[in-house]
């Protein structure tokens, strides 16, 4: 809102003290109508508005008042001008308002109105500019403030650009340095390689060249001694023929003259002349037949040097066909430097293609496991052995040429209501029924699946239910029962996945839980039931430890067998002769699997506990005392408690309370049972007619555990890139 306008003061000012009347600017002029002369009356001076008055319209309406009317040409209002009437009559400066008589107090009073009117609707005017100017600052600052949001979203963008750039920068600047670094490697590589085949042609070189140096100087010293001795021979031949010719026709001079002397002597002194001349020309004849067969030996030599220069020119030949050599033994080089790089790029190609597929094969491979449940109940029932002379019971398995799931169990003879006598036929269902004669071969292929959960990086249980004699040891622990066949699998499974970049380490326990108390099987036999282990849970990572317990590595999987000896070893001394100590005590085998992918960084920390729990006959404690009591109580004790942790974990409340404390062997199992583990119980069955209702009541039992569904289990994973592929 603009402020009121301020009270009209009076200001002295030049212009107004200026008598001259042509220096006054009327409301005409300020209204914009009135138009000043061009050239001033004689004797006047022009007026030049004040820098206030020329500066006002804008300031005015930048700071929203209304104009002020100090200063020359501006109405002022009555209020001032009744203080001043008498002096600006007289002087006649002011307003333009005609001159008035003083009596003419009226038309005073109209001028005086008019003037005030002309002054409202100018004030007017200007507070229509001036609230326009308001609204146009206010739209200003609006785009200002809009503008000032846009600029700093676009800093933020900015910030975060740079930030990427830089990073990416960093980045790059690292792969640069890779890259240089193996092209570095590349580079010396190539450059040794390339210097030892230059050493190699040079050495090859220098060697011909020798040899053809070596050559020639032979060839050359050889001609030269060989030219040398011809021509001395030459020389000494020429010389001595000379020599004879020479001193022959000396003779034959003299003897010319000593027979032209004697010319007339006897002509047979003439004719032993000339035959001593014939035998002198027949000499002659012969040391020229002797120069001609020097000349052929120096023809001869020559041919020899020819061919020595041919065979110059073969060596050199070969020398430019080894240097050709090398030049393409260069190349083929390079091609072979081509070949390895592909060869590189596609190892590493495969390699990655392995890794996906190892990532799917888990994924998969847990989806299967998922949709077969995580808690998964397999019954087996053992063969009549040799020295068994009671009755069999009589067991069907209806199914066993399809599926294998299903198991009958025909009863005692009973009484009907109708007063017959019928045997009833209890009926059970699993995910897995074996029969007598299936080996322990394939029981293991049904459970390898199982077993390879662990080495993914999850928690598993496979326990053995069933009363004493049904052939829980034997399945477990004997010579090619479970423990030794996973041992075996998780170390051909942990080489084959070496491929993919994963490295185990395995270690192993064994510990037995009797009379609520912990034995370790692998430590010594005299420390059996004296010494003190405690269970540790770490629920972070989600892993169990027991204090003092020996810990085996299994770096090969013949191991294995050593450990099941010590544990039978370290249980036979604990045996009685009335009790046989494993059907009183569980033993749990426990297996960690820690994988480590050096390609991925993942670290995968699984756990198989295979578990042979003590008889589950009923053992009446009325017939039990003493150490026989405390026994039956704690097996029945741990087996009931077994019961209610499946119970309380397939009751599938969110945040119930699963009782794993209430014995050694559930909270000993505490993270193999639970939401976060696969499991899976054998019910073992005697096929004896003697153990009939303690089969019966192991296969309801079981069937209670099978009707139970556990939560979906999760690996333990760490610096993983996903916590669950
Ligand atoms: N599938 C089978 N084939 C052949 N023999 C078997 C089979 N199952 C068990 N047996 C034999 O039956 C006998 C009892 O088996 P085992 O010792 O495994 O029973 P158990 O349930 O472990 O008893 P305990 O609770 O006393 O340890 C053993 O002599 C064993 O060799």
């Amino acid at each position: 809102m603009p402020p009121p306008p301020r009270p009209l003061t009076r200001k002295k000012s030049t212009s107004l003290k200026t008598p001259a009347p042509a220096g006054r600017i009327s409301l005409a002029e300020r209204a914009g109508t009135y138009k000043k002369p061009t050239v001033p009356p004689p004797g006047t001076i022009s007026r030049v508005p004040s820098a206030a008055a020329r500066a006002r319209p804008s300031s005015s309406l930048e700071m929203g008042r209304p104009p002020s009317v100090t200063g020359a040409g501006f109405p002022r209002p009555p209020s001032a001008q009744s203080m001043t009437d008498d002096r600006d009559d007289e002087a006649g400066v002011g307003v333009n308002m005609p001159k008035r008589k003083d009596w003419d107090v009226k038309g005073k009073l109209m001028d005086h109105e008019n003037a005030l009117q002309e002054f409202r609707e100018m004030y007017a005017r200007d507070r229509e500019e001036a609230k326009k100017a308001n609204e146009k600052l206010e739209e200003l600052i609006r785009k200002e403030y809009t503008w000032e949001t846009n600029r700093r979203e676009m800093d933020t963008t900015i910030t975060q650009t740079k930030y990427e750039l830089d990073l990416a920068r960093k980045r790059i600047a690292e792969l640069e340095k890779t890259l240089e670094e193996e092209r570095a490697g590349r580079r010396k590589e190539h450059e040794e390689a390339t210097r030892r085949l230059r050493d190699e042609t040079d050495e090859l070189r220098r060697r011909h060249r020798d040899e053809l140096d070596k050559v020639r100087k032979t060839y050359s010293e050889e001609s030269a001694m060989l030219e040398r001795k011809l021509k001395m021979e030459i020389m000494d031949e020429k010389a001595a023929r000379s020599r004879e010719a020479a001193e022959l026709k000396a003779q034959a001079a003299m003897e010319r003259q000593r027979l032209e002397m004697q010319m007339d002597g006897s002509g047979r002194e003439a004719r032993t002349l000339k035959m001593e001349l014939e035998a002198r020309n027949g000499d002659l004849e012969r040391e020229r037949k002797a120069a001609n067969e020097l000349r052929d030996r120096i023809a001869e030599h020559n041919t020899q040097s020819l061919t020595m220069e041919s065979t110059t020119r073969a060596l050199k030949l070969r020398i430019e066909e080894l240097e050709n050599m090398g030049k393409n033994q260069l190349n083929s080089y390079a091609e072979l430097e081509e070949q390895l790089r592909q060869a590189n790029a596609k190892t590493h190609t495969v390699e990655e293609k392995l890794r996906n597929e190892e990532i799917i094969r888990r994924k998969l491979h847990n989806q299967v496991q998922e949709l077969k449940g995580n808690i998964r109940v397999f019954c087996r029932v053992r063969p009549t052995l040799q020295h068994e002379h009671d009755s069999a019971a009589q067991i069907n398995f209806p199914d066993h040429n399809m599926e294998g799931k299903e198991i009958e169990v025909i009863g005692t003879p009973e009484k009907s209501a109708m007063g017959n006598i019928v045997n009833k036929t209890h009926p059970f269902s699993f995910d897995k029924v074996f029969g007598p004669s299936q080996q322990n071969a394939e029981i293991f292929e049904e459970i390898s699946q199982l077993v390879q959960s662990a080495l993914d990086g999850y928690n598993v249980c496979i326990f053995c239910y069933g009363q004493t004699g049904s052939g829980k040891t034997y399945t477990m622990s004997s010579s090619d029962g479970m423990i030794p066949r996973a041992v075996h699998q998780i170390y051909a499974t942990a080489q084959s996945l070496s491929d993919k970049g994963w490295s185990y380490t395995m270690s192993g326990n064994f510990v037995e839980v009797y009379n609520e108390t912990i034995n370790d099987l692998l430590g010594s036999p005299s420390d059996l039931d004296k010494k003190k282990h405690d269970i540790r849970h770490d629920p972070k990572t989600l892993t169990t430890t027991i204090t003092d317990v020996e810990t085996v590595i299994l770096d090969t999987p013949d191991k294995v067998t050593t450990i099941l000896n010590h544990a039978q070893k370290t249980r036979s001394v604990a045996a009685t002769a009335a009790n046989e100590r494993s059907s009183r005590s569980h033993s749990v085998f426990i297996l960690k699997l820690v994988g480590v992918n050096r390609h991925t960084g993942q670290r995968s920390e699984g756990t198989l506990n295979l578990v042979d729990l003590a008889g589950s006959e009923r053992l009446s404690h009325s017939m039990a005392t003493g150490e026989r009591l405390k026994e039956t109580q704690s097996i029945n004790k741990s087996l009931s408690c077994l019961g209610d942790v499946i119970a309380a974990l397939g009751s599938g409340k969110e945040g119930a309370h699963i009782p794993y404390r209430n014995s050694k062997l559930t909270y000993l199992l505490q993270y193999s049972l639970g939401g976060n583990s696969k499991c899976l119980m054998f019910v073992m069955v005697s096929p004896m007619m003697a153990h009939l209702a303690e089969s019966l009541t192991s296969l309801k039992f079981a069937t209670k555990v099978n009707n139970t569904s556990i939560g979906t289990a999760k690996k333990v994973i760490k610096m993983g890139r996903a916590q669950d592929d």
